[in-house]
């Protein structure tokens, strides 16, 4: 699904009227009224609700839905905050719109404001996705006196203050919301970690923009959903057989990473790879063969570090390599012999990250669209470069994709999965309880099992990245998030592809 600029938002917008030729205070009655569908499925009448509305639409909003929730019996606060600048014409409207019963406060000085009560719920109606420039002077002292005294912050379509898709600068204050209820579709701030203190749970409510402009509109921004996912799981066939579903190959483990190569295999296996051929340092022969009876294992001839490529790979339909492979000299040569000579997809992770971001040589022998790299922000930072912030960060992201003609996932709370063609897809499963040891390698093992069935890279990493988080959510559900293990989420494997095959 895309996700839009703030213009491409205002453009949307503008169609949706156009094509419904509707009046604009409409759509704004459509939106107050999605909004607080979703409050009253959160927030009982009991809960006292303040709405700090500023001079735009999206106080426009704050406004419909203050008169909304009064009617739908909750005690209303309304301020409106306003260092004299114009409102807008469907915030005048909005105004007019009030009943008596929920007489607006003028909230022109800091010395307005007035204490909260304890239990309330704070709206956020200052900007939307109009902020034309870093929040300061009063606005700015309203927020950050809400930041301090607020119980409970839930923000309208964007938390006030945060740019939509690009770098907040550093001078402008900013909402910190629990919740925010975005129209229609997410922003491109909302995926990025820097600004989780300030959007909090994110949430999207429906207000029927125009199907034709969300399917004209152009972006490089993507969010993964659960329907486009199910729509690239492939069946499985009554007459297939082992063969059908791909030969992986897993370089993996090293002396005390031998867990790693574990994971990886386990997860390769429940990742749906008809075989699997692992090889690992020697000292792993008994470790693999044990823990991992349906793989085949090759040892290597060193017995710490892996250090001798196959002389065939003839048989394999894809290859990953790094969890747990350490970055030894004999393994490097290793790496570097396979770039320049396989033709076969490779997922690159963890050490083998590590030793192609040590070497220009190795950089250059990366086969055109042939590898997924996936590295967590660190090895990102040794692979691509160091960025200032997160917007500059995916840019050097898509940019190395360009380059290097390669897929990458970027792991982190919304996986960022950046293809050639310059696309960023955020991913919308997982949880916190999955920032723990050796998820990564279950991961590598997904995406492995899913190229070598088959899939496109493109298509293993969407849906290899949001099985991977699905199965964690599902582990959460019985684990919880502070003891969840790796091992949890290979267990919930199943579970995520049975959950995403029914829905
Ligand atoms: N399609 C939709 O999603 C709908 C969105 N709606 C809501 O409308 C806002 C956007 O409204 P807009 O009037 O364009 O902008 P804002 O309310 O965010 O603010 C504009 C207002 O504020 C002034 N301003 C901008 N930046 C600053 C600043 N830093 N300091 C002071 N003043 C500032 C600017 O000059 C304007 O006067 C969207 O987010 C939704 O909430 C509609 O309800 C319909 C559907
Ligand atoms: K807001």
């Amino acid at each position: 699904m895309k996700i839009l600029s703030a213009p491409q938002t205002r453009e949307a917008d503008a169609q949706t009227i156009s094509e419904e030729k509707i009046a604009s205070e409409e759509l704004m009655e459509r939106a107050a009224r999605a909004f607080v569908g979703w409050f009253e499925n959160k927030f009982t009448p009991e809960c006292p609700v303040c709405i700090f509305s500023g001079p735009g639409n999206n106080g426009g909003d704050g406004l419909a839905v203050a008169r909304l929730l009064h009617q739908r019996l909750f005690d209303v606060q309304l301020y409106l905050v306003n260092d004299g600048g114009q409102t807008s014409p469907d915030f005048q409207l909005n105004l007019e719109r009030l009943p008596h019963e929920v007489p607006p406060h003028d909230i022109t000085s800091k010395d307005h404001l007035l204490a909260i009560p304890d239990k309330a719920c704070v709206i956020d109606a200052l900007f939307g996705t109009g902020l034309s420039r870093p929040v300061t002077g009063l606005y700015a002292d309203v927020i950050n006196w809400l930041n301090e005294y607020s119980p409970c912050t839930v923000a309208i379509d964007i938390p006030s203050g945060l740019y939509t898709d690009k770098q907040t600068p550093a001078e402008g204050a900013i909402v910190q919301a629990h919740h925010t209820v975005s129209f229609e579709l997410p922003k491109l701030a909302f995926f990025l970690p820097q600004h989780e203190q300030y959007v909090g749970e994110w949430h999207t409510v429906p207000i029927g923009l125009s199907p034709a402009y969300l399917a004209e509109a152009k972006s490089n921004f993507q969010y993964v959903t659960q329907k486009e996912m199910q729509g690239l799981l492939k069946p499985r066939t009554k007459f297939s057989h082992k063969g059908t579903y791909g030969h992986a190959l897993l370089l993996c483990g090293g002396y005390g990473k031998m867990g790693a190569a574990v994971l990886a295999a386990r997860a390769c296996l429940r990742g749906g790879v008809g075989l699997l051929t692992v090889q690992t340092p020697a000292i792993g022969y008994d470790v693999l063969q044990t823990a991992v009876p349906e793989a085949m294992l090759i040892p290597d001839n060193n017995r710490k570090h892996l250090s001798r490529l196959l002389e065939s790979m003839e048989k394999y339909d894809a290859i990953g390599i790094g969890p747990g492979i350490g970055t030894e000299r004999l393994t490097k040569t290793l790496l570097g012999q396979l770039l320049a000579t396989t033709d076969l997809p490779l997922v690159i992770d963890a050490d083998a990250i590590n030793l192609i971001a040590s070497s220009e040589k190795l950089k250059a022998q990366l086969p055109k669209g042939k590898v997924i790299f996936t590295p967590h922000p660190k090895e990102f930072e040794r692979l691509v470069c160091k960025s200032n912030n997160e917007y500059e960060r995916l840019e050097e992201l898509r940019e190395f994709c360009r380059v290097y003609q390669c897929y990458m996932v970027l792991k982190g709370s919304h996986s960022a999965i950046a293809t050639p063609e310059g696309d960023i897809y955020f991913n919308t499963t997982g949880n916190a309880g999955m920032a723990t040891g050796g998820t990564g390698d279950v991961l590598t093992g997904i995406l492995t099992a899913l190229v070598a069935q088959g899939y496109t890279l493109k298509e293993a990493c969407l849906l290899g990245v949001y099985l991977h988080g699905l199965a964690g959510d599902l582990a959460k559900g019985t684990v919880g998030e502070i003891a969840l293990i790796a091992s949890d989420v290979i267990q919930h494997l199943p579970q995520a592809f049975q959950q995403l095959r029914r829905s």
